[in-house]
């Protein structure tokens, strides 16, 4: 890269401070981050911070507020100029930002699909009645429950690192983890069996990284325009719609996925009732996509469908 073409990239964005939690998953994406608009040549630093969604850990989290606890001390960086971006797994974020933030891009995807990890056993099928299963997304109680209602769902917390760790000390006979998650940080090794979509449906977002900044900042969104993925964004925008429609927490007992081939957009969402009073409803729906507007629709007639169908 000439000193010239260096110039004219870091003309508009001199230097770059990424907000970051500092669970060793939040890091890796800020660093993956940092490392992508470094080879663009922006001088790019983090700024660490604990959150209130990381302290508390006795609670389950849609208990305490939800999943914007791990968001909201980030975007006080970004609003007092402290740091100019954030960096999120887009299953964590919100489905409306708060005034004055957006989504500057949404990144290529991992592995979308959950995993199932366990010492002994290698899928669901080969748990023993009754077995112990970790998780404490509602989604994954409710699609779990559907596949197992014999196993026994028990609430589990904390960062990857301490959700194996309870694993490993003999608290669980399994635990539900994403995949994207373990692959990022180099533990796929202990993925046992990956669940396909159609057997547990993924979280609305799940895999993806978005990035977030303040709506004023027009010259961050251009330096970072290169790092998104327009066919990650439409299913990620039709996902996030069914949940948005549906009351736009990310807590609830909700699955939302969305695959793009060509240019039609297959959007698949399921819906649990909490107290298992009832079955899953499902629901699907596909379109032509060419905008993220497109992609919203879709999100909105599956969302239709499953209230239809009895989701509230
Ligand atoms: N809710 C926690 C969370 N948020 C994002 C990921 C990693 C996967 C991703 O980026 O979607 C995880 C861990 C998990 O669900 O196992």
């Amino acid at each position: 890269m000439g000193p010239l073409q260096f110039r004219q990239q870091v003309r508009s964005v001199s230097s770059i401070v990424i907000a970051t939690r500092e669970s060793r998953l939040a890091l890796w994406q800020a660093e993956h981050v940092k490392a992508l608009l470094g080879s663009r040549g922006h001088d790019v630093s983090l700024l660490g911070m604990t959150t209130r969604g990381d302290q508390i850990l006795d609670r389950s989290l849609s208990k305490v507020g939800g999943k914007g606890l791990f968001v909201k001390e980030l975007e006080v960086a970004l609003e007092e100029g402290r740091a100019d971006l954030a960096v999120h797994s887009l299953k964590d974020v919100p489905m409306d930002l708060p005034q004055g933030f957006a989504l500057a891009c949404v990144m290529p995807r991992e592995d979308p699909r959950d995993a199932l990890v366990s010492p002994r056993y290698d899928s669901l099928d080969a748990l023993p009645q009754g077995a112990v299963v970790g998780t404490s997304s509602l989604r994954r109680v409710v699609l779990l429950r559907a596949l197992r209602p014999d196993l026994r769902i028990e609430p589990l917390r904390g960062n990857l690192d301490t959700r194996l760790r309870k694993l490993d000390e003999g608290q669980y006979d399994a635990i539900v983890l994403a995949a994207a998650g373990l692959k990022r940080l180099g533990l796929a090794d202990r993925i046992r069996r990956v669940f396909e979509p159609s057997q547990m449906l993924p979280a609305a977002g799940q895999g993806a990284l978005g990035i977030e900044i303040r709506t004023d900042r027009a010259d961050l969104a251009q330096a970072l325009a290169p790092l998104a993925d327009h066919a990650t964004w439409l299913a990620v925008s039709a996902e996030r719609a069914v949940s948005r429609a549906l009351g736009g927490s990310c807590s609830m007992p909700l699955a939302a996925y969305a695959t793009l081939q060509g240019e039609e957009l297959r959007l698949d969402g399921a819906w649990g009732d909490p107290d298992g009073a009832t079955a899953l409803v499902r629901a699907q729906a596909r379109g032509r996509v060419t905008t993220l507007n497109d992609a919203a629709a879709l999100g909105t007639e599956v969302a239709e469908r499953l209230r239809a169908g009895g989701a509230h």
